[in-house]
């Protein structure tokens, strides 16, 4: 049996959001303090005689294999660029560990992962602005999922700046596996031009920094989001409500509400509280990747 190529697609989180501009083809420009959790989908990939696509794990019932689930799009991008460099077909298996249509980018991480494994097994050398352009065709939050690092993204997500330090942080996540679509949010949305985001303190280095700057920001899509789905403000309530609870905030479009925590255990903790209250959402707990 050959060992297949594995590619980590993690969750991404939006600490801040500011939305600050609506353009002319319609989306909206934004600035936005992302962070990756260390939780994840798996990608992997066995050489195979046809490019193929299957799916399981926790979150895999409902989602098409076919061309519109954003791995096929990769790949199919990656080999219409260069049809030459990777050779052989690819029998890629997805585990959806993340829940779909959650604010979290899953679908963008997995997207980011497959253009990496097509990346690595290339035997011609692709420059990594070429990556970065084409995962920005792909949407607007692959090209952050490519680095996985902390950053800051502007435009609709293409324009980023690397973090060079970050404090080490715990993240709870809490879903109400109420499906939210994007466009939805963006619809109801009534402010378009807010303020951008306060300039970070440098070195950003401990977590109760974070705190004191994250409460000068805001997520501008969760108002909107409340509307559709009143239960993620009662999240957002309950979870910043437990102890050591830096800040609890919707993340991206929603559903998701994510809690930051400057420890593991109070993070744990944290989790245990709101998997007792709410056995029927999707409740996890991880450390935020900084490297
Ligand atoms: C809001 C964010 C923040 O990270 O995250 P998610 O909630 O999706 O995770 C992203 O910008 C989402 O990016 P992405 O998920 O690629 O958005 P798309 O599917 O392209 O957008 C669906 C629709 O939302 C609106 N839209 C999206 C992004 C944007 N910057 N302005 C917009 O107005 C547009 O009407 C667009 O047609
Ligand atoms: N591999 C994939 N995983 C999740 N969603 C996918 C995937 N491929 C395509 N999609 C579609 O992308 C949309 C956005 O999914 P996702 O990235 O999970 O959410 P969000 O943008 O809210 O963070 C979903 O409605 C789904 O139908």
């Amino acid at each position: 049996m050959v060992e297949p190529f594995v590619q980590l697609a993690p969750a991404k989180v939006n600490l801040a959001l500011h939305v600050t501009r609506r353009r002319e083809d319609g989306y909206h420009d934004l600035e936005s303090l992302v962070v990756f959790a260390d939780l994840a989908d798996e990608l992997e990939a066995r050489p195979a005689t046809a490019d193929t696509l299957t799916i399981g794990g926790p979150f895999g019932k409902g989602l098409g294999t076919g061309e519109t689930n954003l791995v096929s799009r990769a790949v199919a991008a990656f080999r219409a660029r260069w049809p030459n460099a990777v050779e052989m077909g690819l029998a890629m298996h997805l585990t959806k560990n993340l829940p779909v249509a959650a604010g979290i980018g899953g679908g963008s991480a997995d997207a980011a992962a497959a253009l990496r494994i097509m990346a690595s097994l290339s035997n011609i050398p692709v420059a990594l602005a070429d990556l970065a352009d084409m995962a920005a065709r792909l949407g607007a939050d692959v090209p952050a999922c490519l680095v996985s690092a902390p950053l800051v993204a502007r435009g609709v997500g293409e324009v980023l700046t690397r973090l060079p330090e970050f404090p080490s942080c715990h993240i709870v996540l809490v879903n109400p596996l109420i499906p939210l679509a994007t466009a939805d949010v963006f619809r109801r949305l009534r402010a378009h031009d807010n303020y951008p985001l306060p300039e970070l303190p440098s070195p950003l280095t401990r977590p109760a920094q974070l705190g004191i700057w994250l409460a000068e920001t805001r997520n501008d899509l969760q108002p909107p989001a409340v509307k559709l789905v009143p239960v993620i403000g009662e999240i957002v309530e309950e979870l910043g409500g437990t102890q050591g609870c830096i800040l609890a905030r919707m993340s991206g479009s929603g559903a998701t509400v994510f809690g930051l925590f400057g420890s593991a255990g109070q993070a744990h903790q944290a989790a245990q509280v709101m998997r007792a209250s709410h056995p029927d959402h999707w409740v996890a707990a991880a450390p935020l990747l900084v490297s």
